[in-house]
């Protein structure tokens, strides 16, 4: 769906992209991860054509970006932008209307999206005088109107409450359901195991890894499993350092080259095995340890 070659942008003498490669399939949910300041923002507006890169290129279905792409992304800035004074109702309308929907349509659409996001009550209220969360809701609805191939969501889930942000989340599933491809920028780690089928991580103008979530965790496995055994029948090694409770013995201990069978087979000896479950590093270890170990180069 969309691909970025070799891309590169500098702001004067501060490099932002070097040499971005990306690759975005069609119909997933695409998580663009990276510390404040290492690029994100300025790929995405390089994608949504508010500024130039200095070269490489960006494809959409294997065609150069062109004016033309701007229908067909739906765009949710960091920053938002609504018109204080508006209604919601008209400023929705406004929008609409702005991304091409006839009159007719666009009423329907906002009504529905209206009853969705539970907002029908708010139609006739200012802009000025919503919640954050609301406006922010205004905005969301107002970025997916046209339904968009493609969606740019940055930071889509700050300023909501718990409820409102499971509400939004359930709406991106439901647009990837019906074949939109999201690229979502988001510091918040935990969004992103729960959403993401792939992502990027760039630092300091770098992509530094990609892949699937499964492919990501896979190469920064620590091959450690967390053991426990009941009632052993044969001492556990001091140095497994195992804490006991009520009879069962609780350790980590490392693979050191032996296959997960292996281990299993040898520890299976010291009694009855009730847990042996390999530890998968969160999204959130993988960011923090890659952000770190590249800021110590
Ligand atoms: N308009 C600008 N003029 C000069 N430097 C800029 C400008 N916009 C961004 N930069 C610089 O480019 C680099 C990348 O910034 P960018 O905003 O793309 O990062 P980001 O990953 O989106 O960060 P954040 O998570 O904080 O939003 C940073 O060093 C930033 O200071």
């Amino acid at each position: 769906m969309l691909e970025t070659q070799k891309l590169n942008k500098s702001y004067g003498s501060n490099r932002a992209l070097t040499d971005v490669d990306l690759k975005v399939s069609k119909g997933v949910i695409f998580g663009l991860l990276g510390p404040n300041g290492a690029g994100k923002s300025t790929l995405i507006r390089i994608i949504n054509q508010i500024i130039d890169a200095d070269s490489g290129q960006v494809l959409i279905d294997g065609k150069p970006l062109a004016p033309y792409h701007i229908s067909q992304i739906g765009y949710l800035p960091e920053e938002r932008g609504l018109y204080k004074k508006m209604k919601v109702w008209d400023q929705m309308i406004y929008f609409a209307r702005l991304k091409g929907l006839s009159q007719h349509d666009a009423k329907t659409r906002i009504k529905n999206w209206l009853d969705k996001m539970e907002m029908s009550t708010w139609r006739e209220k200012k802009i000025e005088d919503l919640s954050k969360g609301m406006a922010q809701k205004v905005q969301f609805i107002s970025t997916i109107i046209h339904n968009p191939p493609l969606l740019i969501l940055d930071e889509p889930f700050s300023g909501f409450d718990p409820v409102n942000a499971e509400i939004i989340k359930d709406q991106i599933l439901e647009l990837k359901k019906q074949g939109t491809t999201v690229i979502l920028s988001t510091h918040r780690m935990e969004s992103v195991e729960l959403l993401c089928d792939q992502v990027a991580m760039i630092n300091k103008s770098h992509k530094i890894l990609d892949g699937t979530i499964r492919q990501v965790k896979n190469s920064f496995r620590p091959e450690v499993f967390h053991v426990t055994v009941e009632n052993p029948v044969k001492e556990i090694p001091a140095e497994w350092t195992a804490k006991e409770d009520e009879g069962a013995y609780h350790f980590t201990l490392p693979l050191s080259g032996k296959r997960p069978n292996e281990l299993l087979e040898e520890l299976m000896n010291y009694g009855q095995i009730s847990r042996f479950q390999e530890v998968i590093p969160s999204m959130e270890e993988i960011f923090i340890h890659q952000v770190k170990s590249t800021h110590d180069e």
